[in-house]
């Protein structure tokens, strides 16, 4: 099967903090219109979601399903360590909206038991109608699964993978021989292409937004053997992704947006606002690695 790359989506602000609809929208037709990519995760880090009420995170769903139509498939992000808000927003983004295949994030924060991590999944899905990946990255939650963990959460038939955020390779190599027909979904974007060569089935980031071209071409490489090329282009991917972490990752990618005639709004507070600096920064991101 073909490997898919997604788009994490960026939500779109405005200086006070509201959410930016045009912006948002923007974003989805540019990832559809000219990054012609597989699909989009919506409400996910990237998303902001985090910083979002439940009512705007619902409001997020249905302006980015409405926008995509049948453009691009499309993941919604409904982990909260709420976990009543999680089930409120994984009933409205399936039953409302329609959504085909949710997300959710570990619950963080306070040091969940894995039984207690199981039971947040389980009741998410719980009389839903959807599939559903996994999202683990531990950098951010501080919440390691093990291989026999995974394995223990697929016992629910309704979850169907990972999005997977993590450089533990060891553990990607794992998960990948112990559930052959799981989808697992990279999300370290520098570490792309070591993961192709352990079988993932794709790619979820932030910095394809901008970058998807590039990756593709990454990704077509890696599958015609060509791995010299793939390994070129992945360390053009890295120095263009080093460069937007050292401007401030969020606030960046929306400003490349905007260099792409793109007008993506800004990152919400305690996100950075944009500088005059950090624009210029973009400008010259922009000028290296897109033109
Ligand atoms: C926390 C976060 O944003 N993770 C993203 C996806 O999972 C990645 O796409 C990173 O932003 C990217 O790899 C840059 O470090
Ligand atoms: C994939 C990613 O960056 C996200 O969670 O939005």
């Amino acid at each position: 099967m073909a490997k898919k790359l997604y788009s994490a989506l960026m939500t779109a602000f405005n200086e006070d903090g509201t959410m930016n609809d045009a912006g948002t929208r923007a974003m989805v037709r540019y990832n559809i219109d000219v990054n012609h990519i597989d699909g989009l995760y919506i409400g996910g880090s990237t998303g902001e979601a985090f910083m979002m009420s439940v009512a705007e995170r619902k409001h997020l769903f249905k302006i980015a399903f409405e926008e995509a139509g049948d453009g691009c498939d499309l993941i919604a992000q409904v982990g909260a360590i709420n976990l009543t808000e999680a089930k409120e927003l994984a009933d409205y983004a399936v039953n409302t909206v329609g959504y085909k295949t949710i997300s959710a994030v570990t619950p963080f924060y306070y040091p969940f038991t894995f039984d207690q991590i199981k039971d947040y999944y389980d009741s998410i899905l719980d009389g839903l109608d959807t599939q559903l990946l996994i999202y683990s990255l531990p950098a951010l939650t501080g919440v390691s699964l093990s291989a026999e963990q995974f394995g223990k959460l697929f016992e629910n038939p309704k979850i169907i993978g990972i999005k997977f955020t993590n450089a533990d390779f060891l553990l990607l190599e794992r998960v990948r021989k112990a559930f052959p027909d799981k989808l697992i979904y990279f999300g370290s974007d520098e570490m792309l292409l070591s993961a192709l060569v352990l079988g993932v089935d794709g790619a979820i980031g932030s910095t394809f937004n901008l970058n998807a071209k590039r990756t593709y071409d990454e990704i077509a490489a890696f599958e015609a053997g060509d791995n010299a090329k793939a390994l070129e282009l992945q360390h053009i991917s890295n120095d263009y992704i080093m460069d937007v972490i050292d401007n401030d990752l969020y606030p960046t990618i929306k400003l490349l947006f905007h260099e792409a005639g793109v007008d993506a709004g800004i990152c919400k507070k305690p996100m950075n606002a944009p500088t005059p600096e950090m624009k210029a920064g973009a400008a010259k991101i922009y000028a290296k690695y897109f033109n």
